[in-house]
């Protein structure tokens, strides 16, 4: 074997954004070698998003056919995990097997190597894998993707117990009794939803004082009201001092209180995966929690690596690191237009009410020293949320740039409030006049119609 093989590009680290980098830098002619050390895809295809929204389909249908007696006569609701936890394996993840996405991403004309890449000085790659370590020199660069862990707290008495995270969470068949959360945000609120609509026992211990912490305080009020309708409990603003396990946990409060549960899940934010990835060959700080990128993706103060994804501190979203690996290709292998564009970023949080989410918090606005104006309007006093009746919970909110009159954020909460937000998300993207979105029509009776009230009720504050 050749001391080092030459390649135009390797990519180290095949999420959602990796994944397609690799195949469409191959598909455009360009020698590429794939990187990943566990499996083809990334978090969200086999530990996050797909299977998570798996369960939350099922738990959804669960919490509408309990809403049954309230429209349309009696329910009777005998939920069962089987079929979800039947679904993620055969469905989502092949039983967590990536052979599918290994041979597209083949096909494509990449080469795949199942290992541990580092960069090794400028141009330079090495990947450790079972068969001993092999070196690559780049004549393009290396883009790297290599995402996220879960953060697990250096909490007192935590480490060797039999806690889960996300990866736990979604390989599970047999549903436990209670289940504590440990962290109210987007991780934390789906899967707790989604267990307590099983059946499950389920209490959220959150240290900020309010679950969904970076979305709006609105939003985070009207889902925490909805998941207490589900059984939910909550413990907010208090720290965690100590875990304790023997037949089950108990989580030990600064309060003095504890909670206790049969299981417990550590959903307490994400850990970038930099450390291990030879940063500091190439004069970058193996410290830094994210990498500083410019509008091409390229990494600043070093030639030759782009990086995309999580690693990004952009939004840790599949969308996102979809998105900038498109931007990383065009680079790659034009001129890299259009380049990267961050106002008008989108995100849905598929608690029931959803939660979709565009650009600027009012309290983001404010900060950046905008005069901001706010229009607020709830969805169960429209009329598609009056006929909607039990499970219309939700809002809309828009923020406003006054001086140049245009919205620069919004959040809808309700049914299909990942839907809701997409005419916003354009608002927000095309700078859409104010005055433009209220000459527009408005169907009757849809819940989008909301927004055209939320648009009439802006004011400053
Ligand atoms: C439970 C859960 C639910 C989620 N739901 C959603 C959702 O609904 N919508 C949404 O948009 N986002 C969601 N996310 C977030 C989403 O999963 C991530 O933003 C997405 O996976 C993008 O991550 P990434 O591209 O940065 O890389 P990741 O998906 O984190 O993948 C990184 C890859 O790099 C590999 N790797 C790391 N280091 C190395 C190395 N040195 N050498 C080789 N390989 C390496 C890893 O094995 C991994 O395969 C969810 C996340 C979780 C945990
Ligand atoms: N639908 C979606 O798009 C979706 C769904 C899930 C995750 N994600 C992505 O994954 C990222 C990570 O999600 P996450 O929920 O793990 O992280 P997060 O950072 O959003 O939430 C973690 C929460 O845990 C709390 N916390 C941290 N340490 C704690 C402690 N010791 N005790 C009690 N609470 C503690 C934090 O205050 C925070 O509210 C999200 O930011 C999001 O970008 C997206």
């Amino acid at each position: 074997m050749p001391d080092s093989s030459e390649v135009d590009v390797v990519v180290i680290g095949l999420g959602p954004g990796g994944e397609y980098a690799a195949s469409a830098l191959a598909r455009a002619g360009l020698s590429v070698v794939g990187v990943d050390q566990r499996l083809v895809g990334g978090e969200c295809p086999y530990f996050g998003c797909i299977p998570s929204k798996m369960m939350i389909r099922a738990a959804d249908a669960l919490g509408e056919a309990r809403r049954v007696p309230a429209l349309a006569g009696d329910s009777d609701v005998r939920p069962d995990w089987t079929p979800v936890a039947d679904r993620i394996r055969d469905e989502a993840t092949d039983d967590w097997d990536d052979k599918v996405a290994v041979d597209r991403l083949e096909q494509a004309g990449a080469r795949f190597v199942r290992g541990t890449g580092r960069l090794a000085g400028p141009g330079r790659v090495v990947v450790t894998t079972d068969s001993g370590d092999e070196t690559f020199t780049l004549r393009r660069g290396v883009v790297l993707n290599t995402g996220t862990e879960p953060a697990v707290p250096p909490i007192d008495g935590l480490a060797g117990t039999p806690y889960w995270t996300n990866r736990d969470a979604v390989q599970v068949r047999e549903l436990p009794r209670s289940l504590a959360v440990l962290g109210g945000g987007a991780i934390g609120c789906e899967l707790a939803q989604a267990f307590a609509r099983f059946g499950v026992e389920v209490k959220v211990i959150e240290a900020f004082d309010r679950i969904l912490g970076p979305e709006e305080p609105e939003a985070s009020e009207v889902v925490r009201a909805s998941m207490e309708a589900d059984g939910i409990t909550f413990r907010t603003g208090v720290g965690v001092t100590a875990v304790a396990y023997e037949s089950g946990f108990s989580v030990g409060l600064a309060d003095g209180t504890s909670v206790g549960a049969e299981a417990l899940l550590v959903a307490a934010g994400r850990r970038t995966n930099l450390g291990d990835i030879g940063l500091d060959t190439v004069g970058l700080d193996p410290s830094a929690r994210v990498i500083a990128v410019n509008k091409r993706m390229r990494v600043k103060g070093v030639d030759g690596v782009w990086a995309i994804g999580d690693i990004t501190g952009k939004g840790a979203f599949t969308h996102m690191s979809m998105y900038q690996a498109k931007i990383a290709v065009r680079d790659l292998t034009g001129d890299g237009k259009p380049k990267a564009d961050y106002r008008a970023v989108a995100h849905a949080t598929f608690t029931d009410p959803e939660v979709g989410a565009v650009g600027m918090t009012e309290q983001q606005a404010r900060d950046a020293g905008l005069r901001v104006g706010v229009g607020l309007a709830p969805l169960p006093a429209s009329s598609r949320g009056w006929i909607h009746k039990v499970g219309n919970e939700g809002l809309i909110k828009v923020v406003a740039d006054l001086d140049r009159k245009v919205l620069v954020g919004a959040t809808a909460v309700g049914p299909s409030g990942g839907e809701l937000i997409g005419m916003l998300v354009t608002a927000v993207h095309a700078e859409v006049p104010i005055t433009t979105l209220r000459g527009m029509h408005f169907a009757y009776p849809t819940f989008h119609r909301t927004i055209e009230t939320a648009l009439d009720e802006i004011t400053e504050r």
